[in-house]
């Protein structure tokens, strides 16, 4: 019978996004600190002998070989030279492109997996460099723990969290995400904090987060503040990564479903908890 094991890839939330500037090739250098929640895509990978790397199932406006479980599973053959192949089937449940990171964590699920499947024993540092190579946000999901993130989003130091709840909302709207890194109203200035900074301000006003695409996104997509001025009766409503979604903090379920329940039938959204760690962060080898 065929060797199949099955995944979980979880979305991200950016608490808050600085950008603090840019390096000369364009790329912006950013704080963030990552938050995983339990809103997730499921992944089933079936070991193949012949070397052959297949998505098994269609995902509209993603060609087989741009998935990015694709482009893992075919970096990780010629990283490893390993000779055996998978069959990948995505269920897909984080909307994309929406600032969830769900490519990016679906590329990270694949990595471990495989490391596990073709029994490649690569370590963590490893997968999170190839990673790297795939997105920005890939090391991250790696990396396996909720972050604070400097650089482009690279350089990791692992961040504890308290419990929490989620509203996150879909704005019908799609973000190119470089549209508003080049845009000339973007501010790029913030000042740098440090992890100690940052444990300060969110014990002191925890809820006073934000995120510096939000404003440029807000003014090209009056959608998205349609979504936010929404949430922001009922909490800090912040914008994650560069959009579209948009989520509010809540102490527990029952206040994030309280708000839920109220959200217009026209406006889409879900309840979603903060995760202590990555779902597949025992899985790399010790
Ligand atoms: C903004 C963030 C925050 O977590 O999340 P998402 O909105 O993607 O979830 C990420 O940094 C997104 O990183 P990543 O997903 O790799 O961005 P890409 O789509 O590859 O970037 C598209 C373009 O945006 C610009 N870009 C991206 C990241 C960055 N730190 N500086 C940039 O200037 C570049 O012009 C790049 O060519
Ligand atoms: N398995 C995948 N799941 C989602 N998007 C993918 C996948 N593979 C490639 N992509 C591409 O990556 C883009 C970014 O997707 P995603 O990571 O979900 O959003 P974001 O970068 O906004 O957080 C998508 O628009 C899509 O074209």
């Amino acid at each position: 019978m065929k060797q199949t094991i099955s995944c979980p890839a979880p979305a991200k939330l950016n608490l808050f996004l600085h950008v603090v500037g840019r390096r000369p090739d364009g790329y912006h250098m950013l704080q963030t600190l990552f938050r995983f929640i339990d809103l997730h895509d499921m992944l089933h990978f079936s070991l193949r002998e012949d070397g052959a790397v297949h998505r098994s199932n269609a995902i509209e406006g993603v060609a087989e070989d741009q998935d990015l479980c694709v482009r893992a599973a075919r970096l990780l053959q010629d990283e490893t030279g390993c000779k055996l192949g998978v069959d990948i089937a995505v269920e897909k449940r984080i909307p994309m492109g929406g600032g969830l990171g769900g490519g990016s964590s679906d590329a990270a699920t694949t990595l471990i997996a495989l490391n596990r499947l073709w029994q490649l024993n690569l370590s963590r540092e490893r997968l999170m460099q190839l990673g790297l190579r795939l997105g920005a946000d890939v090391p991250v999901f790696v990396f396996g723990e909720n972050a604070f993130a400097e650089g482009v989003g690279e350089q990791l130091q692992a961040y504890p969290l308290p419990e929490a709840w989620y509203v996150v909302l879909f704005p019908p709207v799609h973000v190119p995400t470089v549209q508003i890194f080049t845009h000339p109203e973007l501010t790029r200035d913030s000042v740098s904090i440090t992890m100690r900074a940052l444990s300060d301000l969110r014990l002191q006003e925890g809820r006073k987060l934000r995120n510096d695409l939000q404003s440029v996104v807000c003014k090209l997509y009056p959608e998205v503040a349609r979504y936010i001025a929404w949430l922001g009766n009922f909490g800090q409503a912040v914008m994650t990564g560069s959009g579209a979604c948009v989520f509010a903090e809540f102490e527990s379920r029952s206040q994030a479903e309280a708000v839920i329940r109220q959200l217009p039938h026209n406006m889409r959204g879900v309840v979603a908890q903060g995760l202590v760690k990555h779902p597949l962060h025992d899985w790399m080898p010790k």
